[in-house]
């Protein structure tokens, strides 16, 4: 996996959340129906900016062209909540795409809720670890085929915030995290699993987060997102109010 990082990442910039949306899932599409030697991994964010992509993915015409058998879903992070919580996002993704589309159950690896979140953090990562066949990751040879995130106003990105322990994490593939504002405890990815992302999208709307797509695009250390490196390809999806007046 070659050096691109957020930094350095093309930016494509559409007019509105909509027709970043759509570019995103047609993209998607391309990107899944191409995969044809095994198969398409994806690690999907929560939040609220991908929700109408979620919703698409799984209405006409996009539900009938996914090749939804060969598509195995993860979660980059989540709220340590039961699934079936309002603020779960694996709840949310269940509600709005996995319920929707005909995805085989066992495609599906939401991130435990139950024991504790360490606990979780290690079920999963072990999860992940079957999945890619090793216990380290291999020379140009991705986890992830899609791996979608969002960014907080504050610079993080899945549940990597700013000063937290989990940020030094080198080896752990999936840690918890107990974000520094939030009232749950986390559980997320760390930067070696998602580093090892074939395609990183950052998708990211709206004037709000402005200041903080700047900040990472000039590597400001106190982002957790600018830290995201090495990778094939890493680009930003952004309307147009997200977007910096330099980038324009
Ligand atoms: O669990 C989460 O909430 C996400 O993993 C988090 O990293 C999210 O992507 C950003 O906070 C942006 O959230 P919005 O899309 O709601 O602005």
């Amino acid at each position: 996996m070659s050096g691109h990082d957020t930094a350095s990442a093309p930016v494509e910039i559409f007019k509105n959340a909509s027709e970043a949306t759509h570019h995103l899932a047609d993209w998607l599409l391309k990107l899944a129906l191409e995969k044809t030697d095994g198969p398409f991994s994806l690690a999907l964010s929560g939040g609220s900016t991908p929700q109408p992509l979620y919703s698409l993915m799984a209405s006409e015409p996009y539900v009938s062209r996914f090749p939804w058998a060969r598509m195995q879903f993860f979660i980059g992070d989540d709220r340590f909540l039961p699934h079936d919580h309002q603020d779960s996002n694996y709840g949310m993704l269940q509600r709005l795409l996995f319920s929707r589309a005909p995805i085989p159950a066992d495609n599906i690896h939401p991130i435990p809720a139950t024991g504790t979140a360490e606990e979780a953090a290690k079920s999963y990562e072990a999860l992940l670890k079957r999945f890619y066949g090793a216990d380290q990751f291999e020379k140009d040879r991705p986890l992830f085929d899609f791996n979608l995130l969002g960014l907080g106003d504050d610079g993080h990105t899945a549940s990597l915030f700013p000063g937290q322990p989990v940020l030094n994490e080198k080896t752990a593939w999936v840690s918890s995290c107990v974000p520094p504002v939030a009232p749950y405890t986390r559980v997320t990815l760390t930067y070696p699993a998602i580093h090892a992302s074939r395609h990183l999208v950052l998708f990211v709307e709206g004037a709000g987060k402005k200041e903080a797509v700047k900040k990472v695009m000039s590597k400001d250390p106190s982002c957790p997102a600018s830290a995201i490196t090495g990778m094939d390809d890493v680009r930003w999806i952004l309307d147009e109010p997200a977007t910096p007046d330099c980038v324009k």
